[in-house]
């Protein structure tokens, strides 16, 4: 993993995704500055998936664009995403991570090292040798993420990372997140769960029906929030 300078700020300039006659993302014009997770927040259907696909490049804007850093060309940027519900081959755990690996084009001699190095990272060294679908979801969400890690990312982004764990596993996930933004990975989550955002976050952005309505540093954010909107969804009531 390395410091991400060259491939930040991420820069989000007017996207804008339309489907059928329904705005999913309304000219978002943001910057994402390289530093602590910034973490996406918003109710239901508010667009953070569909944010992070743009910045994964998975879907591409009707207008608007992504610059990163110094690059002309994304594809430069080693970019990698979790999904809410990561699907694993039905394969030992070892030998996903070694499919990562040789998609990322690291040579077969480096992969025992780094498939230890990658299972130590993510509390799984003596899960190895498991079948990934019989991993708990805690671990198999542990195992999505190294299997990511293999990209050797710059940018990470995890859409709802912990939604269906326990309190145990959320903080397993959160540790991990903590060590992977203090090795100069930028990630970038999206999450229901305001204290996640609070404890892990150094910036929070609130989305709201295709829009940011606030973007600002964490603690800002939960002690002076500036909109009405982001006051309620602090507080709990119903943004709708
Ligand atoms: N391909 C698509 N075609 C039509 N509508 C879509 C498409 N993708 C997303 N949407 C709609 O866009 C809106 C934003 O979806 P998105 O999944 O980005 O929201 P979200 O904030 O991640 O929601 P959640 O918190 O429920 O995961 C939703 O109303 C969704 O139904």
């Amino acid at each position: 993993m390395r410091a991400p300078d060259a491939d930040l700020p991420i820069i989000l300039s007017g996207i804008t995704i339309k489907a059928g006659r329904v705005t999913i993302l309304d000219r978002v014009t943001q910057v994402i500055a390289a530093g602590a997770p910034t973490v996406l927040i918003g109710p239901n259907g508010a667009g953070k998936t569909t944010l992070l696909r743009v910045i994964m490049g998975l879907a591409q804007p009707d207008a608007g664009s992504v610059t990163w850093g110094s690059h002309n060309d994304a594809s430069q940027v080693r970019r990698a995403i979790v999904f809410q519900r990561p699907v694993m081959l039905r394969r030992q755990a070892n030998s996903n991570l070694a499919y990562a690996l040789n998609a990322a084009g690291v040579p077969r001699s480096q992969h025992p090292q780094r498939i230890a190095e990658l299972l130590a990272l993510v509390g799984l060294a003596d899960r190895g040798a498991r079948p990934a679908r019989k991993l708990s979801g805690g671990e198999q969400q542990r195992l999505a993420l190294a299997r990511a890690l293999a990209r050797d990312p710059a940018v990470l982004l995890l859409d709802e990372p912990t939604a269906s764990l326990d309190p145990a596993a959320t903080k397993s996930i959160e540790d991990i997140i903590r060590a992977v933004a203090r090795r100069g990975v930028k990630v970038i989550l999206s999450t229901h769960d305001l204290g996640q955002a609070r404890r892990i976050g150094g910036d929070v952005m609130l989305m709201h029906r295709g829009g940011i309505i606030e973007h600002e540093p964490t603690d800002a954010f939960f002690t002076q929030p500036k909109t009405e909107q982001a006051r309620k969804f602090i507080a709990g009531e119903l943004l709708v």
